[in-house]
C-alpha cells in the first residue's frame, strides 16, 4: 500500500509559559491518505492550530515525526521545507495573510507562480466558483472579511496541492455562506484528489468531513 499522504507520528510539543512548560501535544499520531478529509476539533487552546502548523512544517515538534509522502519534513533544511510547502501544501489560516499591495487576482496567483504551478484557466474557474470574479482588480483592504477568506481559499487551491491544511476556513462567514464555501472546498478537494485536514470548532461542520478526531489534554480521542 502507498505511504499515507500525511503521517504524524507520536508528536509532542511544549511551549514555555509563565507557569513553566506548557505541554500542548502529548503523543499525537494522525494518518491521512490522499482524497481523505479529516476534521480536527477540540476546545480553544487544545492545540489544534499548533498541530496544523507542525503538519505544514511551519514549526517543529519537540519529538515525533511529520512525514509527507513518506518523507520526514523535519529532516529537510529550511529551503527544502519551503519548497515542499509551496508545491505540495495549500494553507488556509485564520489570518488570511493576503498581500496588501497586490490585487485579488495577484494574491490568488502569486504562490502558484512562485512554485511554477500557475494555471490561469483554473485560477479563473476558482475565482468564479468562489464568487470572486468581479473582485479580481480590488485590493484586500477593499474586501469584507468573508471575501478575504474566499481569496485565501482560492490561493490555497490554485496550485492543486496534495494536502490542504485549513484552520477554521469558514470562521468569518455567516452560516449559509460558510456552508456554501465549505461545500465548494470539499468539492474542489474531491476533484483534485487532495487530502484535507481541517480545524473547526463546529461539530456540525466536522460532520461534513469523512473522519473526525478530537484533541483533548494533548491527546486525540475518536
Ligand atoms: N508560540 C507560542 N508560545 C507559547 N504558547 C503558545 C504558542 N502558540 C500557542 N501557545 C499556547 O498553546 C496552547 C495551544 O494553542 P493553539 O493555538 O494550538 O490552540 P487551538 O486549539 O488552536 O486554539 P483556538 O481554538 O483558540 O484557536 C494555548 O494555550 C496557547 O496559548
Amino acid at each position: 500500500m502507498d505511504a499515507p499522504l500525511l503521517d504524524l507520528r507520536d508528536i509532542r510539543k511544549t511551549y514555555p509559559s509563565d507557569r513553566g512548560p506548557l505541554r500542548v501535544l502529548d503523543g499525537v499520531s494522525i494518518s491521512l491518505r490522499a482524497g481523505e478529509t479529516l476534521a480536527l476539533t477540540g476546545e480553544s487552546g487544545s492545540g489544534k492550530s499548533t498541530l496544523l502548523h507542525l503538519s505544514g512544517g511551519l514549526d517543529q515538534p519537540d519529538s515525533g515525526e511529520v512525514l509527507l509522502d513518506g518523507r520526514d519534513i523535519g529532516q529537510l533544511d529550511d529551503a527544502a521545507r519551503a519548497r515542499v510547502r509551496r508545491s505540495r501544501i495549500g494553507l488556509i489560516f485564520q489570518q488570511f495573510n493576503l498581500v496588501p499591495s497586490l490585487t485579488v487576482e495577484k494574491n490568488i496567483s502569486l504562490q502558484a507562480r512562485l512554485a511554477n504551478r500557475h494555471d490561469a484557466p483554473f485560477a479563473a474557474e476558482l475565482a468564479g466558483r468562489l464568487g470572486l470574479a468581479d473582485l479580481l482588480t480590488r485590493y484586500p483592504e477593499q474586501l469584507s472579511g468573508g471575501q478575504q477568506q474566499r481569496v485565501a481559499i482560492a490561493r490555497a487551491l490554485v496550485s492543486r496541492p496534495a494536502l490542504i491544511l485549513a484552520d477554521e476556513p469558514t470562521g468569518n462567514l455567516d452560516e449559509d455562506t460558510g456552508d456554501t464555501v465549505l461545500g465548494l472546498l470539499l468539492a474542489l478537494v474531491a476533484e483534485t484528489g487532495a487530502g484535507l485536514l481541517m480545524v473547526t470548532h463546529s461539530p456540525r461542520l466536522a460532520d461534513s468531513l469523512q473522519r473526525r478526531v478530537h484533541l483533548s489534554r494533548g491527546r486525540l480521542e475518536g
